[in-house]
């Protein structure tokens, strides 16, 4: 299938890791009480986390601070290993916008003991996304506006230029490490105003004039 003609339950279906980024702005870190990090800081989400509009997001049993971060997230097109940052951009297929749903009170705890945060992030659900943006459609993916509204009411709302580390920095520090195959995401990480979410909410993510998709709290 031609990567830059993907459909989202084609990409659904390649994938086999969810590279997120922590951290990439500023002003996340900090209202986290977080230091702005000197390198990219990654973990994984599994492609059980995915979910898709329609899907209810779902806290994980014990959850009692369930988190939305939104993020615009890179669809890898072909086998990359060892790119270098020029290159980086011919990797990319496409964009789309997820959230980075957050058991808070799970990572507060993993933080403290110094424990693995895979509960607090990678649980089933975790990843709800958006449609498929093929890269012909976004010029500069850091000239964009990404924003998530809860019940109507604007919770974040960023120009992506405000990233720490761009996309090409970031596919040349991840595939150093680990090979990103086409379908693979990179969630290049969330701006301010991340907030404890309940059942009930409504959560709106999208990409200003591109994107949008909505999703219910059960
Ligand atoms: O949990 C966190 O704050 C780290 C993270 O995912 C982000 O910055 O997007
Ligand atoms: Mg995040």
């Amino acid at each position: 299938m031609a990567a830059d003609n993907m459909s989202l339950s084609a990409f659904r279906q390649l994938a086999t890791k969810i590279v997120c980024v922590g951290r990439n702005y500023k002003e996340h870190a900090l209202e986290l009480g977080n230091a702005i990090p000197k390198k990219p800081m990654l973990f994984l989400k599994s492609p059980n986390a995915f979910l898709a509009e329609g899907e209810p997001i779902v806290a994980p049993p014990g959850c009692q601070n369930l988190h939305q971060e939104v993020e615009l997230a890179v669809v890898i097109s072909k086998t990359a290993k060892n790119v270098s940052k020029s290159d980086a951009m011919s990797y990319v297929g496409g964009y789309t916008v997820a959230l980075d749903m957050t058991a808070r009170d799970f990572q507060d705890e993993a933080k403290k003991s110094g424990a693995p945060w895979f509960l607090a992030k990678s649980f089933d659900g975790s990843c709800p996304i958006a449609n498929f943006i093929p890269k012909s459609e976004i010029s500069d993916p850091h000239n964009e506006e990404l924003y998530c509204i809860i019940n109507g009411k604007d919770q974040q709302r960023s120009r992506t230029d405000l990233m720490i580390f761009d996309i090409p920095t970031l596919i040349e520090y991840t595939t150093q490490f680990v090979t990103l195959q086409p379908g693979d995401l990179i969630l290049t990480g969330t701006p301010a105003g991340v907030t404890k979410i309940v059942p009930g909410d409504v959560i709106e993510i999208g990409l200003t004039g591109k994107i949008n998709a909505k999703f219910r709290v059960q």
